[in-house]
């Protein structure tokens, strides 16, 4: 996996440095807002009045309890689930009635917990199936000035393939998901978001199913992508998301219950107590394996 914590393309790559895309050449500088934001499922209030800011260039940490509301509030930010009150606007914009399809266009992509690769359509038409949201979202074919014809498709796939190589998988770029491992499968699905070359990428438990090294080499990316693009991650691995994030937003029971920095967020004794009755054992701190859940099931 050691290229994926290289994404700076090789001389000659034409895709992920975006060559056609000079938006994506500046330091971030869009923020999403989320204000007051609740969900309310029949009688069960997932999320109350949370507000959090993912700041230009910055990887913010969504963390909490099984149950927290992080996935709620992850998929309120993918257009996916429709708050009952409260507001976001990214870009300075409001975002009213955000549907997913809408997501490319607005420069946002994202990944779901598990991978989401078409079985059908091989790991390069996967990941071209990113980059073509992209042309075809308006701006993005604007800027790429890339006619919608050969050369489009050409275009569409040497982007596709210098993702994959980015993420060291170029080698898998003619198989078929289903008979890659795990871990290959979810830089995959990495590949088909970053190539859309997001302004924010949401990341939605990047790291399950990784081993440590992976897991690893997965933080290190992170931190790299944050020089050109802000992040919101949902992660139970409470070691990387103390090691890559800048800001962290704490959840428990649909509420907001702590928020700033990993050394202020780690020092709050709501935190603490939050979790409080985790089995977090001195063996899983060493091993690097510490789950935010304490390796409880979650969903
Ligand atoms: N579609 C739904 N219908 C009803 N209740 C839901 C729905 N989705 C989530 N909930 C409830 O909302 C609350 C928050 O769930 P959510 O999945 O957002 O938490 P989470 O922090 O992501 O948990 P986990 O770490 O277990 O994934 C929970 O009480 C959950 O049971």
């Amino acid at each position: 996996m050691g290229p994926l914590a290289q994404p700076t393309p090789t001389a000659g790559s034409t895709a992920i440095d975006r060559p056609a895309a000079p938006d994506t050449d500046r330091a971030p500088s869009a923020s999403l807002e989320m204000t007051g934001i609740t969900v309310a499922f029949g009688g069960v209030i997932a999320l109350s009045e949370v507000s959090l800011v993912v700041e230009p260039g910055q990887v913010h940490g969504l963390i909490g309890p099984n149950g927290a509301g992080k996935t709620t509030l992850f998929n309120v930010a993918c257009g996916i689930v429709r708050p009952t009150a409260g507001e976001m606007t990214w870009r300075g914009q409001p975002l009213r009635r955000l549907k997913p399809h809408q997501l490319a266009g607005l420069g946002i992509a994202r990944t779901l917990q598990g991978v989401g690769l078409f079985p059908g359509m091989t790991v390069l038409e996967n990941v071209m199936v990113g980059a073509h949201r992209h042309a075809r979202a308006g701006f993005g074919s604007a800027l790429l000035a890339l006619p919608r014809s050969d050369r489009d498709e050409r275009e569409l796939r040497a982007r596709a393939l210098a993702a994959l190589s980015d993420l060291g998988a170029e080698q898998h770029a003619g198989r078929y998901p289903g008979g890659l491992p795990y871990p290959v499968q979810k830089r995959v699905a990495l590949a088909r978001a970053l190539v859309s070359a997001p302004d924010l990428l949401l990341l939605d438990e990047p790291a399950s199913g990784l081993a440590e090294d992976e897991m690893h080499e997965l933080g290190e990316l992170i931190r790299t992508l944050s020089g050109r693009m802000s992040v919101l991650l949902v992660e139970h691995h409470m070691d990387l998301v103390m090691r890559v994030c800048d800001r962290i937003t704490v959840l428990d029971s649909g509420r907001q219950i702590a928020a700033g920095t990993p050394a202020e967020v780690q020092a709050d004794p709501a935190v603490t107590e939050a979790y409080l009755g985790d089995e977090v054992t001195a063996e899983e701190d060493a091993a690097g394996t510490t789950r935010t859940d304490g390796g409880r099931h979650h969903g």
